[in-house]
């Protein structure tokens, strides 16, 4: 039987709903959640990410900033914009949208953020306490997969999930917040050896890898739930890129019982969870009740 298709595009409306819900009613007390994007250079994938931010943000309420720094910008340049930000009490989030340009130290620059307005969740303190399994500023794709499969499957406990991709911002942050879900949690990469065995015994697959139609079907359990995080641009001959995932989704959708699409799949969830996070953020600020179901 085909699989169900996990439609990521209508959940993260849902999402946002709710985010402008809980927006309209801090409104209503005198306090308005902010955004702050960093955008450094004039990649094209990231200039569509970062409009779609502000728009989103604009769209649910807040107060959206936006800081551009030409790509040859030294690193105290950008460090002191992120410094600026991190003082800012209208600023309740801020994000330096990545890749950044290859002269510029990324692990310095997010370790700048303050890590309560981190809505990324990349500064190390975050990533600490999330492995930790403390309090922590989540980042957005794993937290928009882990709403996904927790609407699909309600109580995640004792499944086999294999997440394969080992990234800071995806592998390991999806890892720790499965385990935290009670899963049996296997993270394979690139050296894994026999990676088709390694996800066959899973029920929950989650591909990060960037290997555009890696993960075929017959890598697959009948049944098993696939989360697609891989977004590759194919260029096509109208001129306009087509992008894919990191399974092949004709194959996989043959065997697994749920799956997500790309695009539509977890994509929209990303910057949903980013909302999301910053209301999170400026609710932790004003020393409010978190909103429910909206964190992990
Ligand atoms: N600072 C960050 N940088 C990057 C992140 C991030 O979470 N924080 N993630 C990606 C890019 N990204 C957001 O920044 C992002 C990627 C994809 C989508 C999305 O909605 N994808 C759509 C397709 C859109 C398209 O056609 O390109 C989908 O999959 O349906 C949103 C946000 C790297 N950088
Ligand atoms: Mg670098």
């Amino acid at each position: 039987m085909a699989a169900r298709v996990i439609d990521g595009k209508a959940f993260a409306a849902t999402v946002r709903g709710k985010v402008a819900e809980h927006v309209a009613q801090l409104k209503a007390q005198g306090i308005t959640p902010g955004l702050a994007v960093v955008l450094v250079g004039a990649d094209p994938a990231s200039e569509v990410y970062v409009r779609s931010k502000g728009k989103q943000t604009v769209e649910a309420g807040m107060h959206s900033v936006e800081k551009r720094l030409p790509a040859t910008a030294s690193e105290d340049e950008v460090l002191s914009i992120i410094e600026a930000l991190n003082g800012d009490p209208d600023v309740h989030g801020i994000l330096v949208q990545l890749p950044l340009p290859g002269h510029l130290d990324e692990s310095r620059i997010l370790a700048t953020v303050d890590p309560a307005k981190d809505v990324d969740g990349f500064h190390i303190s975050n990533a600490g306490l999330l492995a930790t399994g403390q309090k922590a500023m989540v980042p957005c794709t794993p937290l928009g997969s882990l709403m996904l499969l927790r609407d699909l499957h309600g109580d995640l406990t004792g499944m086999e999930a294999v997440v394969i991709g080992r990234s800071n911002i995806v592998g390991k942050p999806m890892a720790q917040l499965l385990l935290r879900d009670n899963c049996t949690v296997t993270i394979a990469h690139s050296r894994t050896r026999d990676l088709p065995a390694v996800v066959r015994r899973a029920d929950i697959v989650v591909a990060a890898v960037g290997r555009a139609g890696m993960v075929s079907g017959d890598w697959l359990k009948p049944g098993s739930t696939v989360i697609d995080v891989g977004i590759t641009r194919i260029p096509t001959e109208s001129g306009k890129d087509r992008i894919v995932g990191d399974c092949d989704y004709a194959s996989c959708a043959e065997v697994a019982g749920a799956i997500t699409p790309v695009p539509g799949g977890v994509g929209p969830m990303t910057i949903a969870c980013l909302l999301a996070n910053t209301l999170t953020a400026c609710c932790r600020a004003n020393g409010l009740p978190e909103p429910e179901g909206l964190t992990a």
